[in-house]
């Protein structure tokens, strides 16, 4: 939605006013700063530049993805026009249903890679999703048939129901189901209520029950690939095997594109790709990669048992 020039200085002025309104007294102090806010933010959103609209050569199935296959060729990404590309030239395939880790150093690339196949930033070279040209899907479709599960859960303000399920599209038995698999009834018994009320941000909920509401959320949609990014680096132990026994169970027909700096995490995957300065610098089994005494993986799992030992 764009706003014309009368529309944003229309809503300027009726902040302008609710704010003489207070002066006097008029209306409660948080209702104004709670409009102050709202016409901030609508000002803030006019400001932005809007995503090329997509219309689609060939109709996108309404299952699509079905296989999960993704193919990356000669991609590269820019996050702004004038600046150099984060991500250099990366061509790989991986399989419908495989399992792949990525790992690497701080600021090597690998939530880039991610940004790449939601098509956040400036991305050239072609990626594919099951043959269809990622560059010719509408944004809503491309990101609604993904699961992206990050390391800062995305909650709104409102109730579980609404949370797991905004668009209304699924029965309460299919929400209580997912609830019931990440388990989250045994971390309190609020979560058994679909109509337990969420602050924004979900404020009143720790990091573990708010990363589980999320794979609730993805589990619920039957995603077909699913990209995991430090999803259960900050929480306990006991919560981090359960995403990882949920992963191996829920997700054992999806492709799962897991990024971590916790290494055992990614030991079963299918294979393992290894990110350095935006380039892929090793990509193949785990045991393969373990017995490059050569390579940076076998450096880095040596380092990591080093400190251990410490
Ligand atoms: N939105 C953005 N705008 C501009 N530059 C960005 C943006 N996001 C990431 N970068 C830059 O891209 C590079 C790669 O960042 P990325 O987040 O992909 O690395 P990473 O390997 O996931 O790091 P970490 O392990 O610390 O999360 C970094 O130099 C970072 O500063």
């Amino acid at each position: 939605m764009k706003l014309s020039g009368s529309e944003v200085g229309l809503a300027i002025t009726q902040a302008m006013a609710f704010s003489i309104y207070l002066q006097f007294g008029i209306i409660q102090s948080v209702q104004v700063n709670n409009n102050l806010v709202a016409v901030e933010r609508i000002v803030q959103y006019d400001d932005l530049i809007q995503e090329p609209k997509i219309v689609p050569a060939v109709t996108i199935p309404r299952g699509w993805p079905q296989r999960g296959e993704i193919l990356f060729e000669n991609v590269i990404l820019q996050y702004h026009e004038d600046s150099a590309p984060i991500l250099n030239d990366l061509s790989f395939s991986v399989g419908g249903g495989e399992k792949i880790g990525i790992v690497g150093r701080t600021g090597a690339g690998k939530t880039s890679i991610v940004s790449t196949i939601m098509r956040l930033g400036i991305v050239t070279g072609t990626i594919r999703i099951d043959s269809y040209d990622t560059q010719y899907i509408p944004l809503d479709i491309l990101r609604s048939r993904i699961g992206v599960i990050s390391q800062d859960p995305v909650l709104f303000s409102g109730t579980l129901r609404y949370n797991l399920d905004p668009l209304q599209e699924f029965d309460d038995n299919v929400l209580y189901k997912a609830l019931e698999k990440v388990e989250l009834g045994k971390t309190s018994k609020e979560f058994k209520n679909l109509d337990y009320h969420i602050l924004e941000e979900g404020s009143n909920l720790s990091l573990g029950q708010k990363q589980l509401i999320c794979l609730a959320r993805t589990i619920i949609r039957e995603h077909r690939i699913i990209l995991l990014d430090e999803c259960s680096s900050n929480v306990d132990a006991d919560t981090d095997n359960l995403i990882q026994n949920i992963i191996r169970k829920d997700f054992d027909q999806c492709t799962v594109l897991t990024i971590t700096h916790r290494l055992n995490t990614i030991m079963s995957c299918d294979r393992i790709m290894v990110i350095d300065l935006g380039k892929i610098i090793q990509f193949d089994k785990p045991n393969v990669l373990l017995q490059d005494a050569e390579g940076k993986f076998y450096e880095m799992v040596n380092k990591k048992n080093e400190m251990q030992e410490i």
